[in-house]
């Protein structure tokens, strides 16, 4: 029979994994498609580079459109990352009638829909599957499992890289800097590990999934991001003597056709499930109107999971390619979006002040919150015998987040308020 030849982009983390599951379930992956596949050439950057697998170097290139343009390859599997050049090698590689899989969020929440538009010209696919948490097969949930329904909102610890450092953080107190090396060294981070710690590469995912989920045009620049290099082992501690987990954490929801989406470390109640997703794990919990509460769970990064989704998404490629079709997952907006403004943007806050320890100081304190019209749930004075500076923990009920940046814009004035030392959004 025939073999299905593919070029890989890529033979890092990622690249290896698809290598090892190809070579290693062959029999299986060949019984489900029909005929073998072959991973004819691979690109890298290093030929001289020592690699964790034996590879025949005759098949190794460091030139990419040696691979694309190879007319006997069928699928391009794009495992290499990068934005600029990668795109023009996806784009070339469709222009040449090969189907594509990838990993690249950077590239799928940035160049998305012109990449889709390429492939529906040309009638090739491309599937994206690993490009969020993963070896959570969540794309293909969304377009396929969620077709019936209206989904409302979607919360997502979509970063292998950050879980594992703020896991570590709170049930070790291990450093930020020690376990963010550690990631690296596990394969978790990107190459430049700021977008995972910013909140940007959880941003590209949230862009994607809002995208499928809502069935419109999530852009980049929609969401608000905010990352947990701030996040200190003193807050964390906060959130678990309050009965929370700190999350970085993904949130897309919507009233009526009205969205928000925004990333930010985020304090989750401990009996939601999402709190109890630790390391590497990530978690896509999904509201559907008619369905109600799911959740999908699954490790978010590293080379074996990634690569089951990639080997997938490959599976899928070949049986279209087989029966002459295509399983476009093509992004067709259906509404414009209007994004929430940030008066109509609600949720609860965890504000820690350190203030002056004197009489009539929370009268103070609660008077501006009271002036914004942002009600109380709680507030605890942590016990502080010097009489030095003392802590004050706010917990508000739901109040827009205009509302909040008045309040916090306010405090900057109040002589009683020495620091404004965290706010984080409260979930759950
Ligand atoms: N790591 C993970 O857990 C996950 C990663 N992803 C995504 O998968 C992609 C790959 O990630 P990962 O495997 O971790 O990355 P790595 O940095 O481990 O691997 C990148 C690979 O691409 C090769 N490469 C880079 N630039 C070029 C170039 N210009 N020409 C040819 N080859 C090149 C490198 O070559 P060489 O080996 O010679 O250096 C290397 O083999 C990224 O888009 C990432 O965001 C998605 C989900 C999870
Ligand atoms: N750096 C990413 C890798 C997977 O997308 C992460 O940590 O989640």
């Amino acid at each position: 029979m025939k073999p299905i030849k593919v070029g890989l982009l890529g033979l890092g983390t990622v690249g290896t994994g698809v290598v090892r599951i190809v070579e290693g379930h062959q029999e299986d992956l060949s019984s489900q498609v029909g005929s073998p596949i072959v991973i004819e050439r691979i690109a890298v950057k290093s030929l001289d580079k020592q690699r964790t697998i034996s590879i025949d170097s005759s098949k190794l290139t460091d030139n990419p459109l040696d691979v694309i343009r190879d007319p006997e390859i069928d699928v391009i599997i794009e495992v290499m990352g990068g934005i600029t050049g990668t795109k023009e090698y996806i784009l070339e590689a469709l222009d040449r009638g090969k189907h594509i899989v990838t990993a690249n969020k950077d590239l799928m929440a940035l160049h998305g829909s012109e990449i889709l538009a390429k492939a529906q010209e040309k009638q090739c696919d491309v599937f994206y599957e690993a490009s969020v948490a993963g070896g959570i097969p969540i794309i293909r949930t969304l377009i396929e499992g969620f077709s019936s329904d209206r989904i409302m909102k979607i919360m997502g610890i979509v970063n292998g890289t950050t879980n594992f450092i703020l896991t570590k953080m709170s049930q070790e107190g291990a450093s930020y800097e020690a376990v963010l090396s550690e990631a690296q060294e596990l394969g978790y981070a990107e190459s430049d590990p700021t977008s995972d710690v910013e909140g940007l590469d959880a941003a590209r995912k949230m862009a994607i999934l809002g995208t499928l989920g809502f069935r419109t045009n999530v852009e980049l620049e929609d969401v608000s991001v905010q990352g947990i290099s701030n996040v200190t082992k003193e807050d964390i501690q906060y959130a678990k003597q309050l009965g929370y987990e700190m999350k970085l954490l993904g949130i897309a929801d919507r009233q009526d056709d009205q969205l928000s989406i925004s990333v930010q470390p985020t304090m989750v109640k401990n009996t939601h499930p999402i709190a109890s997703v630790h390391g590497v794990f990530n978690a896509v919990y999904v509201y559907g109107e008619a369905v109600g509460e799911t959740m999908f769970y699954g490790a978010g990064a590293g080379e074996m999971p990634t690569a089951t989704s990639i080997v997938a998404d490959l599976v899928a490629v070949v049986k279209n390619l087989k029966l002459g079709v295509n399983g476009l997952k093509a992004i067709v907006p259906y509404k414009l979006k209007k994004l929430k403004t940030e008066e109509e943007i609600a949720f609860k806050n965890f504000i820690l002040l350190q203030v002056a320890d004197k009489a009539g100081v929370l009268a103070q304190i609660t008077q501006v919150f009271a002036e914004f019209d942002v009600s109380l749930a709680s507030v605890v004075q942590t016990p502080n015998e010097q009489h030095t500076d003392a802590e004050i923990i706010i917990v508000t009920h739901d109040a827009s987040q205009a509302n909040m940046n008045k309040v916090l814009k306010h405090f900057e004035g109040l002589d009683v308020i020495h620091r404004v030392k965290s706010v984080y959004r409260v979930e759950g």
